[in-house]
């Protein structure tokens, strides 16, 4: 089975340094499932921007994980705020790039609202289903941040049209999945809860001392733990402020870890100032320390060395550090909001209090650094919730039990239109087969007609409206011009409907049910033919059009469908296809016209006294045998009058 998937991340690479204000959750996110994927075996691309002009195009990054650096914008850092319009560029490369695979990409799984857009296009051509993590909704960012938010005024138009597109939306927590069906009015079952997730063997309990002492801090004092990107929204502030009402703050220090610098060079981050501004104007900064940002590896110990870590953003999708921090056995103290009132768990693994409430927090605090036995029950708690529900290899597994649905169902599909075309086929053959014997002595006769007419001078006009007045045309093209037999001179077949502005003109300003009969009065001669396509025939300008026929004493030779409506009563010479689908009836009439014209042909080219003539047409009159001394009446018709173009 094929189980190639394409991973999109526009901005956030798993190849990115974490903790920069645009790599965080989603840069470990993509990482992490693609990881897990690959070890369901799963073949992995993930496609994300080429933000720097020395990352090669592909990257073997994991076994069965391939990082796909895309031209789309210039090949340096923006903003993610600025990205949006190299979208369609990003879409014109995956879309080359996918033409080179062997084999097309299974599903699609964008991440984030532009790369939901691209997700998007690339199913509108090429017919790949998809499932989009959001990680953030632009109405709720808009919400919390008004004109702070830099995203351009389409992102939640965008976000709108890719839910509708989407064949499954992954939600991260329940505040997700209400944030989506409030804002967007998504409930169509399309919504599935899938939470973030950590990796074991990354996040562990590090004994304290011994982490503590790696990272030179201090071995005794509390320590509050805040790490994450430091962004206004994330409410680093809060945690700042909460400081100033702790009682005993002398003996606790707060630890910030992240940030767009390392620690030597903090100073230049903005943010950073802002904070320490901040902290000094609470008399609180002799009791913070700024570490900067870190690699992924370290920051197990940072967690392992805290005895709380604190989260309080004023809104969060879901929130990957307080799972992590869970992980290394630290309990949470989380604002209730987002994903981190589902993944801590209040009074067990932690907290939740309002965010942007320090003194709520520093409430919360002060209990919990002085509650040795609570802090141990959560402890405890914390690393048996997480490991139960939040292990990336279980967010892979109901991830591919998501992607399984969809490609059955999209595999049903296919295949249901796969059926439908078959039976198409089956139906077509088998309307073939019943006309064959229906219509072939009828058929004989018709040619044998045809073929007289012309031998003896006469013209066909032929006429139908839609479908037939194509096959008109066409019948008139193998006639006039060649069909089987070489070098034989051009029959006078005349379409009825080639003439476009007699047509309009006269159905424009008289009417269109005479618009064949008007011809037909000024064309035909007794003994030509007048040949009707009707797939119903009860088309009032064919059922005139025979009248005018008759009264000009023209052979009527009709192709008709169903129960032959009311020209089989009118015709002279009756091919009625046995079905009542109109299309199959069509597709009968096109063989019936060719074999029309094989007839015509093989008559022309086998009769010993005419063979030389028909190539030297028109005959001289009187010199060939009339059309009634071969076909006698043809369905009840005498077909001998002479006649030429001009009469
Ligand atoms: O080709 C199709 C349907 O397959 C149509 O264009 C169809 O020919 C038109 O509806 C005609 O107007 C039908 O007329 P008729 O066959 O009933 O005389
Ligand atoms: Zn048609």
């Amino acid at each position: 089975m094929n189980k190639t998937i394409a991973l999109i991340s526009e901005h956030a690479s798993p190849l990115a340094t974490l903790g920069g204000v645009d790599s965080g959750g989603q840069n470990i996110y993509v990482g992490e499932l693609a990881r897990q994927l690959a070890s369901l075996g799963y073949q992995v691309d993930i496609f994300t921007r080429r933000d720097n002009e020395k990352l090669p195009i592909e990257v073997q990054w994991l076994p069965g994980v391939r990082v796909i650096h895309v031209d789309a914008g210039p090949a340096k850092q923006l903003p993610k705020e600025a990205l949006f319009p190299f979208m369609d560029a990003f879409v014109a490369f995956m879309e080359m790039y996918m033409a080179r695979l062997s084999e097309p990409y299974r599903l699609l799984h964008a991440n984030f609202w532009m790369s939901g857009y691209v997700a998007m296009k690339l199913k509108e051509r090429l017919g790949i289903p998809f499932v989009i993590t959001f990680h953030a909704l632009g109405k709720v960012r808009l919400m919390h941040q008004g004109d702070a938010d830099r995203f351009p005024k389409e992102r939640c138009e965008v976000e709108l049209k890719t839910m509708e597109k989407a064949d499954a939306i992954i939600a991260e927590c329940p505040q997700d999945q209400a944030d989506l069906e409030q804002f967007y009015h998504i409930g169509n079952g399309k919504i599935r809860m899938i939470p973030c997730g950590f990796s074991p063997h990354e996040f562990h309990p590090i004994d304290k001392a011994y982490a503590r002492m790696l990272l030179d801090l201090h071995p005794t004092r509390k320590i509050i733990l805040q790490l994450g990107r430091m962004v206004p929204r994330k409410g680093v502030d809060n945690v700042i402020q909460s400081l100033a009402y702790l009682s005993d703050r002398y003996d606790t220090q707060l630890v910030i870890v992240g940030g767009e610098q390392d620690k030597a060079n903090l100073t230049a981050d903005p943010e950073y100032q802002r904070l320490m501004e901040l902290a000094t104007s609470l008399g609180v900064a002799n009791a913070i320390s700024f570490e900067g940002r870190k690699s992924r590896e370290q920051l197990k110990y940072f967690y392992s060395a805290a005895d709380v870590f604190v989260s309080t953003p004023w809104y969060e999708p879901f929130g990957i550090t307080p799972l992590e921090a869970m992980a290394c056995g630290t309990p949470v103290i989380g604002a209730k909001v987002g994903g981190i009132q589902y993944s801590v768990a209040h009074g067990k693994t932690g907290f939740l209090v309002p965010p942007k409430d320090p003194e709520a927090l520093a409430h919360k605090l002060e209990f919990l650094l002085t509650h040795e036995d609570l802090r141990v029950y959560m402890r405890r708690n914390g690393l048996r919730r997480v490991n139960e529900y939040f292990t990336w290899e279980k967010v892979a597994l109901q991830m591919d039990e998501v992607y399984r649905s969809i490609t059955d169902r999209h595999n049903g599909l296919v295949n249901h239109d796969r059926q439908v075309i078959l039976d198409a086929f089956e139906d077509a053959a088998s309307v073939f087969r019943r006309s064959g014997s229906a219509l072939a002595d009828t058929l004989l006769t018709a040619g044998e007609t045809l073929a007289d007419t012309f031998l003896n001078g006469g013209k066909v006009l032929v006429c139908g409206n839609g479908g037939s007045a194509a096959e008109s045309l066409h019948f008139s093209a193998e006639l006039l011009g060649r069909f089987e037999l070489p070098n034989r001179v051009g029959l006078p077949v005349i379409s009825l409907m080639a003439d476009t502005a007699m047509l309009t003109a006269w159905s424009n300003d008289i009417g269109f049910d005479d618009i064949f009969a008007r011809q037909v009065e000024a064309y035909g001669r007794p003994g030509d033919v007048l040949l009707c396509l009707s797939t119903s025939g009860n088309s009032k300008n064919i059922l005139q059009a025979m009248d005018k026929a008759k009264q000009l004493g023209m052979v009527c030779v009709t192709i008709l469908g169903k129960d032959g409506g009311m020209a089989v009563t009118k015709g002279d010479i009756n091919l009625v296809v046995p079905s009542e689908n109109t299309q199959r009836i069509q597709e009968v009439h096109l063989h019936v016209i060719h074999l029309l014209c094989s007839l015509v042909e093989r008559k022309l080219a086998d009769l010993p006294e005419i063979g030389q003539a028909a190539l030297n047409y028109p005959p001289p009159v009187g010199s060939l045998v009339t059309p009634h001394q071969h076909n006698g009446k043809t369905n009840g018709h005498h077909v001998g009058q002479k006649s030429s173009i001009l009469g």
